[in-house]
């Protein structure tokens, strides 16, 4: 804590270019917790990180997989990009997954995994996107209908332990503008 820092991100282009810009700052074995409710554009800001990554294969919602695993190809870390929704044990059932990569060179990103993924690394990025509604009388009937209208989200990053003690999301967040 004492690290974070929130930020308004109007539509879905925006979620991307986000994840393309965390992207840069990301390292092999880094782990990257998404929260926020269905529909809070988990996987729209892992699709920017899979791109500003270079990674192959498009990012899409891993409805029949648990985790999916997108090689590098610039000879960087891969993403694994896991949704843990179903995953009810936690962390020996991602231990039982038994993905052909190693976390350690990877860049593992992993929506609904609170409480369940934070025994992987001493160190994490939490990423929390909330839907800014200003009163529920805001919501209009377009948003509440067709979840592609876009509508702003205010998205928190929090770096959690050493590996984020010296990071300044701060300048992240402000070379986004
Ligand atoms: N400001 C915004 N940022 C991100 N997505 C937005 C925004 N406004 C509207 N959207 C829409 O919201 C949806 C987000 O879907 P996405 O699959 O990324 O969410 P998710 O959090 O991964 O959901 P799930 O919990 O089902 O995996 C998309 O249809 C996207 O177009
Ligand atoms: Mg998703």
């Amino acid at each position: 804590m004492g690290n974070a820092v929130t930020l308004t991100v109007p539509d879905p282009a925006a979620m991307q270019e986000l994840g393309r810009t965390l992207a840069t700052v990301l390292r092999p074995g880094d782990l990257v917790l998404l929260s926020g409710e269905l529909g809070a554009g988990k996987t729209t800001l892992t699709r920017g990180l899979g791109e500003g990554l270079g990674v192959r294969g498009a990012v899409t919602s891993p409805t029949f997989v648990i985790a999916r695993v997108h090689p590098s190809l610039v000879g960087g870390p891969a993403l694994v990009h896991v949704d843990a929704y179903r995953l009810g044990g936690g962390l020996d059932q991602m231990e039982d997954l038994d993905l052909d990569v190693s976390l350690p060179d990877s860049v593992v990103v992993v929506e609904w995994g609170e409480g369940k993924v934070e025994g992987l690394s001493e160190s994490r990025l939490e990423v929390r996107i909330d839907r800014t509604l200003g009163g529920e009388e805001e919501l209009s009937l377009d948003q509440d209908l067709d979840p592609d209208v876009p509508d702003e989200r205010r998205v928190t990053l929090d770096g959690i332990g050493p590996r984020w003690a010296a990071a300044d999301l701060g300048t992240l967040a402000a070379a986004r503008a």
